[in-house]
């Protein structure tokens, strides 16, 4: 079965999405695209030689009877209205992070969703696919460190679009290492706090703090610190070390590009976006979701419940903003609906 794709959102992820469906991945057909900016939708078909379909909203193509599964990619905002409407159809739903930009929002997904008789959403929580990432908590699960004691972590970029606001520091960009360490640590989250250290120069939007010092606790006492810096200019990167009680493991800096040797200086070229530094993992997270919905099966990567924890725990880190203090995360136990074996309701 080839698996028939709407995408709303034709911007420069829905672009990378289309691409990977259209050029890398096996499976899957985009045949439906929208935007609120038609031209850009007219560009993914022109661009991307798609034999698809442009539509002139997402009530329209949700309405697409052969559309199998919709690729949400517009604007983090518009995230929840869209995903209410697909979740009146019968089709499979991949959204991109985050699920919706308030914990309301995240609620009214996840209580629509649990009305129907299966999962249909995943989540572009793509940090858990990453090979290097996946490798690490393959080894932290394995106890080779003894139990984690304390986690460091990065998250760089060189700049940010003029619309990037202090809370999508939270809710863009924090939101992909608040997914990440409940899962690789197996624990959830008891507080957030932000601080902010010296206001770098280099920040040019307006009302945004950067960098920005994300501590967060959990339930087992391990501390979590992340340094979100994304006017930083040098390039794009994340690190990632966990502390356990009898060793450290640390991500390796990532990189395909050649060291270079000369006139006593040595350099090597870095990323500048997150595009070619998670190739692989959106790849990897985007052919899973197709394979599922081929089968005819719930998705099996990241749930709306877990776009649910991140909104909690974004939401309570966007109060941390306002005073600097610890905010208590307090996230309810997973529904039957979303634990592992699911329990299909009859
Ligand atoms: N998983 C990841 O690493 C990444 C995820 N993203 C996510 O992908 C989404 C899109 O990000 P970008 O492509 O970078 O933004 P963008 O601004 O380049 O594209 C967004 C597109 O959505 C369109 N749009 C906005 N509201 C719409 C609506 N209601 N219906 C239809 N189209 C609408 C805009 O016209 C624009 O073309 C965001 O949610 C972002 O968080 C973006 C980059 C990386
Ligand atoms: O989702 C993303 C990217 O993956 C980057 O890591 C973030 O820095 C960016 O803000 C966000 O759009």
């Amino acid at each position: 079965m080839v698996v028939k794709v709407g995408v709303i959102g034709t911007g420069a992820m829905g672009r990378a999405h289309i691409d990977r469906l259209t050029n890398v991945l096996t499976g899957a057909k985009v045949v439906a695209v929208t935007d609120i900016n038609q031209e850009a939708a007219k560009a993914a078909v022109r661009d991307f030689k798609l034999d698809a379909k442009v539509y002139p909203d997402d009530t329209s193509l949700l309405q697409d009877p052969d559309i199998d599964a919709v690729f949400v990619v517009s604007f983090g905002g518009a995230h929840e209205a869209t995903v209410l409407k697909a979740l009146d159809t019968d089709k499979f739903i991949f959204t991109e992070k985050p699920l919706a930009t308030t914990l309301e929002g995240a609620k009214r997904i996840v209580d629509k969703e649990m009305g129907k008789p299966r999962k249909v959403i995943q989540v572009g929580f793509m940090r858990r696919y990453d090979e290097g990432i996946h490798a690490l908590k393959t080894q932290l699960d394995s106890g080779i460190i003894g139990a984690p004691l304390v986690v460091r972590a990065s998250h760089i970029n060189p700049d940010v679009a003029a619309n990037y606001s202090n809370e999508m520091a939270i809710t863009d960009t924090l939101i992909h290492e608040i997914d990440e360490m409940h899962w690789l640590l197996d624990d959830d989250y008891a507080s957030i706090q932000i601080t902010y250290p010296r206001q770098s120069s280099k920040v040019n939007n307006e009302g945004l703090r950067d960098p920005q010092l994300a501590t967060l606790t959990t339930k087992k006492g391990v501390v979590i610190q992340v340094l979100v810096h994304v006017t930083a200019q040098y390039g794009y990167e994340v690190k990632l070390e966990v502390v356990g009680e009898t060793g450290e493991l640390k991500l390796p800096d990532y990189g395909f590009a050649p060291i270079v040797r000369t006139q006593a200086t040595q350099q090597t070229a870095m990323e500048t976006s997150w595009v070619k530094r998670f190739l692989q993992a959106y790849n990897t997270e985007v052919q899973e979701f197709i394979n599922q919905v081929a089968k005819n099966q719930s998705p099996i990567g990241p749930s709306a419940w877990d776009g649910y924890i991140a909104a909690v725990t974004a939401e309570a880190g966007i109060r941390s903003q306002k005073d600097q203090e610890p905010v208590l995360i307090n996230v309810a136990t997973t529904p039957a609906f979303y634990q592992k074996k699911q329990a299909v309701k009859a």
